[in-house]
């Protein structure tokens, strides 16, 4: 169906202005869908026409536009036409829009929404996506949520749109805390509770080890030694933390699984800090790294170059930075995997850090670093569970998958069901995706489980009761779906006409996300 509507008004303006079809379809531009129901499909810009010699620029644009306008004729196609300040705006049939939808649907089922056509014209290369990245023995918060929902879509775009995609978790896997936690697990740690809930175990010792560090030196004292240590390479530390390490990937694999998320490699932190300290030999050597008067080493980052902005890489005890490792595993992955882009996908935070990490990237001479871009979210507000703050993963999936148990057996709907509990995470999970595709992705949200699971409106929950309905019998042959079946369903669930393509690209986006 690629260019069917634009094709179709092209040929009546080619009718009636005699030029070439070709040369009409693409002046006339689709208009956003928005929430306003008079918003028009099609746009013509009749001053395009001008340009491209089809019209005279002698007479007037506007006398032009309503003269165009009135020899247009509304068609099977085109419901309506209106003028406007120098655009002529087309309405289209959206029944017909629906069943061409459809058509294309069945026609090409592992491509839907991505016409072949458009696919040649697209610019492919090998995308690396770094996502999720939550931090060992911290919190996960809903940041990495978002991240993990909204990374794991950007992927999935970048491969159908004909990418090569590596997706890369970069975990918090070193720095002091793992001082902290390692010192505490000697003394407050247990395997067995390790083999049983990992995540929670090692959150529960940092949590305590923090909390007696603060007034107890000689806790301090042991995670110094302990990091310190880790830093050098001691055998037996190296080798508690790497049980830390590999523990929680392994169950963070399995969290991601009931999300349909996975990963191409689990870096982190760790991996980049022998890399780091090259990264700092080399800008020293080339005059890059400045060092301040308290003893900062940083890269000066102004036009100016008088350091009015500058980026710290080395603190006064020579020890690297966050962005210090950032930098060595920018390097590293360029290196490895030959990326023609990088994505990083973090909240809105960060952005500064990234903006640096970039700039620092080009100071050093990469021009790779133009394809880098940071992809911001805004900020979660008030997630919450049954038992209080959520600071797992899991948690959060286990409370979408509880509630939504609880809501069906409400409705009295989880009797006819095989197995509820499996209907309940798998519309649980999809309720905590769609939610947070529904606001602007920049703008902050206040998380509610009322909204979130809420069985009408533009909700997962909605969207898995209607694809049910969709495929259930009594609205197909056994799943033989006939356009004009499904056009009819959307019909009778009095759909107005923006939410029908609504509904249509939230299904375009379920396939994408294979839930
Ligand atoms: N390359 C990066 N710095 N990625 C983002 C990592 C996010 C970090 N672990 C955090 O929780 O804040």
């Amino acid at each position: 169906m690629a260019c069917f509507f634009r094709r179709s008004v092209a040929a009546q303006l080619s009718r009636i202005c005699g030029a070439p079809e070709d040369v009409l379809v693409p002046l006339l531009s689709a208009v956003p869908v928005s929430k306003k129901q008079s918003t028009p499909d099609l746009r013509l810009a009749v001053n395009s026409l001008v340009k491209n010699g089809v019209l005279s620029p002698d007479a007037d644009l506007q006398t032009q536009t309503e003269r165009l306008t009135k020899q247009l004729r509304v068609d099977a196609v085109v419901e309506e036409v209106i003028s406007g300040r120098g655009v002529i705006n087309f309405r289209i049939n959206k029944r017909l829009l629906v069943e061409k939808v459809l058509e294309q649907l069945r026609a090409e089922p592992q491509s839907f929404g991505v016409q072949s056509e458009l696919l040649r014209r697209l610019r492919r290369g090998r995308t690396l996506v770094e996502f999720s990245s939550p931090n060992i023995a911290k919190k996960f918060h809903a940041g990495h949520l978002r991240s993990t929902i909204i990374g794991n879509f950007i992927a999935n775009l970048k491969e159908v749109l004909g990418n090569e995609v590596i997706r890369v978790n970069y975990l918090g896997d070193w720095g002091m805390q793992f001082g902290l936690l390692g010192a505490g697990f000697q003394r407050l740690g247990s395997q067995e509770k390790l083999r049983e809930n990992a995540l929670q175990h090692l959150f529960e010792v940092y949590v305590q080890v923090n909390r007696e560090a603060e007034h107890d030196e000689s806790v301090r004292l042991a995670a110094a030694e302990f990091f310190r240590r880790l830093e050098q390479h001691d055998e037996q530390t190296l080798s508690l933390w790497k049980q830390f390490r590999d523990i929680t990937v392994e169950e963070y694999k399995k969290i991601y699984e009931r999300l349909g998320v996975r990963f191409d490699h689990y870096s982190g932190e760790s991996f980049h800090q022998s890399r780091a300290q090259e990264v700092l030999k080399e800008l020293r050597t080339r005059r890059l790294l400045k060092t301040t008067e308290k003893g900062k080493g940083v890269v000066d980052l102004s036009a100016a170059s008088d350091l009015s902005s500058y980026a710290t890489l080395v603190r006064s005890d020579g020890t690297s930075l966050y962005i210090t490792r950032d930098v060595a595993a920018a390097l590293d992955r360029k290196e490895r995997f030959h990326f023609d882009e990088m994505i990083y996908v973090t909240d809105k935070s960060q952005s500064v850090h990234f903006q640096q990490l970039f700039q620092i990237l080009r100071v050093m001479g990469h021009h790779w670093a133009e394809r880098c871009v940071h992809v911001p979210f805004g900020l979660v507000l008030g997630m919450s569970s049954r038992l209080g703050e959520v600071v797992l993963l899991e948690d959060v999936l286990n409370e979408a998958r509880y509630r939504m148990q609880h809501n069906m057996q409400e409705a009295k709907t989880s009797k006819e069901l095989t197995d509820p509990e499996l209907t309940a995470e798998q519309i649980g999970v999809s309720a905590l995706i769609i939610q947070d595709f529904k606001g602007k992705l920049i703008s902050d949200y206040k998380f509610d489980w009322q909204k979130v699971l809420q069985a009408q409106g533009d909700t997962g929950v909605f969207l898995q009761y209607t694809h049910a309905r969709l495929r259930s019998a009594d609205t197909s042959e056994s799943l033989d779906l006939q356009p004009r079946h499904l056009v009819n369903f959307l019909i009778t669930l009095r759909y107005k006409p923006v939410m029908m393509m609504m509904m249509m690209m939230m299904m375009m986006m379920m396939m994408i996300l294979q839930l």
